[in-house]
């Protein structure tokens, strides 16, 4: 088992279906500074989509993780580092938070354990696909979260705790409720970060910030400026 994420500060997610900035690369985007990739999204997945980020990424010096979004997803490749599964605390359905793991251990004789984590999501922001998908309860205070976050790391043993609110710019009471919540587990925020300050702002509370949209809205120079951000903090 790797605990490699112990030491990033700053992710960039990567979304197979939505392509990068007009004159980029994939290899631009493995050089900005981030501490590792994750591929995955929540609408529009194939398994084509997926191995193509990951062919792109494969020859690059950056830990490559998978964060697959459905079983059927979940690109069986040397190349990756590991998988980063989510299980989504607040789902409405059952399903989001173990049921889709049962399918995937039914569906596969072999599964690579010492490959796989667990990333316990809380979802955040109504409006993002995922919130949708899940059927998330979002309608949480700070102290719901901590309390969440606290039951992931203290009850259920995750070293990942995930405060998800992509597509915006969440609350940083609810990080910072969440960091005093935690204290081994890794926290994980993502959701909104665009700039050197809100990366700055989301990375004095959580462990590691992630950043999605904006490599394929903005690009690589102002993917680099929430890098510098997220170290800073
Ligand atoms: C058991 C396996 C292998 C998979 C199941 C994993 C689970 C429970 C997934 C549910 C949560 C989910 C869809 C996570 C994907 C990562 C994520 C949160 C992406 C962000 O998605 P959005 O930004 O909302 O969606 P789009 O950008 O695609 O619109
Ligand atoms: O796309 P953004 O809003 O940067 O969110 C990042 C990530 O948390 C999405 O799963
Ligand atoms: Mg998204």
């Amino acid at each position: 088992m790797t605990t490699r994420w112990a030491e990033w500060d700053h992710i960039v997610k990567i979304d197979p279906d939505k392509t990068l900035v007009e004159g980029e690369t994939f290899e631009d985007v493995c050089e900005t500074g981030t501490d590792a990739i994750e591929i995955g999204g929540t609408t529009g997945m194939t398994t084509d989509k997926m191995q193509r980020v990951i062919d792109a990424c494969a020859t690059h010096d950056v830990p490559l993780y998978l964060e697959p979004s459905a079983p059927e997803v979940a690109v069986n490749d040397e190349a990756l580092d590991g998988y980063l599964i989510p299980t989504v605390l607040n789902a409405g359905d059952p399903f989001w938070t173990v049921g889709a793991h049962k399918e995937w251990a039914r569906m596969e004789d072999d599964l690579p354990w010492d490959r796989i984590t667990t990333e316990a999501y809380v979802v955040m922001n109504p409006e993002a696909s995922v919130a949708t998908y899940t059927e998330a309860d979002c309608d949480l205070s700070p102290d719901d979260v901590a309390a969440y976050a606290e039951v992931a790391e203290e009850m259920f043993g995750q070293e990942i705790v995930y405060i998800e609110y992509s597509g915006t710019l969440g609350d940083p009471a609810v990080v910072e409720a969440a960091a005093d919540a935690t204290d081994d587990a890794a926290l994980f925020y993502g959701g909104g970060v665009h700039d050197y300050d809100s990366a700055h702002q989301m990375g004095e509370h959580a462990d590691v910030v992630v950043v999605g949209d904006l490599v394929h809205a903005e690009g690589v120079d102002a993917v680099e400026e929430t890098v510098r951000g997220a170290k800073d903090a």
